[in-house]
């Protein structure tokens, strides 16, 4: 299940503040491939984020994950796929306030209909992958940004979607972490060969991703590596 982002154009803001974030965008991103999103402040990289995870409705174009095109969906139907296609890891984390980091996996999975002990096992599996086994029963008010973020990672893998988009991993965490943080998405990707999209300034991220879409040029066919269907 493939990302074909065709003739994107988002405009935002009104009166002096009208900016134009993306302009006739087209990119393709493919399933098992871990796709760098790169351009300078301002080029746009988040609001593509938001467009491909159906939170965003652009002004033109189609947004289609498989054969769904996100950009014509009902507000229902945009909602389901947000819930049960697409994982997000973003940059404030989008964590319920007043749940551990554990209920914060076990939620999702309960809103999905999958309460066993299997996911109970999992989610503290992820937790501990991300780094956050001694942090199980903290609330997001009781963790630090990165925390949050890794948490949000947590979640994501937890549901396996079909679209991972991740913003800016490694901003809050320190370099060793960042490396291993990196790793673990390029891991997930491989194996459970979901379309992911990183926006990211960091060389550690780009130096580990299949593939590069350069926002100022749109679409940089990248290397990719290890793709389900066949790179
Ligand atoms: N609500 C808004 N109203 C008007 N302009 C906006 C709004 N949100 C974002 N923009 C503008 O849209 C453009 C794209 O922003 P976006 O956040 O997608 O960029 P980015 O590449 O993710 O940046 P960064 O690397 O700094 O996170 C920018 O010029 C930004 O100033």
């Amino acid at each position: 299940m493939s990302l074909h982002l065709h003739d994107i154009t988002v405009t935002l803001g009104r009166g002096e503040s009208r900016t134009t974030a993306l302009h006739h965008l087209t990119a393709d991103f493919r399933p098992g491939v871990l796709t760098a999103l790169v351009g300078p402040s301002g080029s746009g990289k988040s609001t593509l984020l938001a467009v491909a995870g159906a939170l965003l409705r652009p002004d033109t174009g189609q947004a289609l994950l498989g054969e769904t095109d996100l950009a014509a969906l009902t507000d229902r139907d945009c909602a389901r796929a947000r819930r049960e296609r697409i994982g997000y890891m973003f940059q404030s984390g989008n964590l319920l306030t007043g749940l551990t980091a554990e209920e914060q996996l076990l939620a999702a999975a309960s809103l999905a209909g999958r309460k066993s002990r299997a996911v109970r096992d999992r989610a503290r599996e992820l937790l501990t992958e991300v780094g956050l086994e001694h942090r199980l029963r903290h609330r997001p008010d009781q963790l630090s940004g990165g925390e949050r973020q890794r948490v949000a990672l947590a979640r994501a893998l937890l549901m396996e979607p079909e679209l991972l988009l991740v913003d800016e991993p490694t901003a809050a965490v320190d370099r060793n972490r960042a490396a291993d943080l990196t790793a673990l998405i390029a891991r997930t990707t491989h194996r459970y060969g979901c379309v992911t999209v990183v926006a990211t300034h960091d060389p550690v991220v780009t130096g580990a991703a299949d593939a590069t879409v350069d926002m100022l040029h749109h679409t940089v066919p990248g290397q990719a590596r290890g793709g389900r269907d066949g790179g």
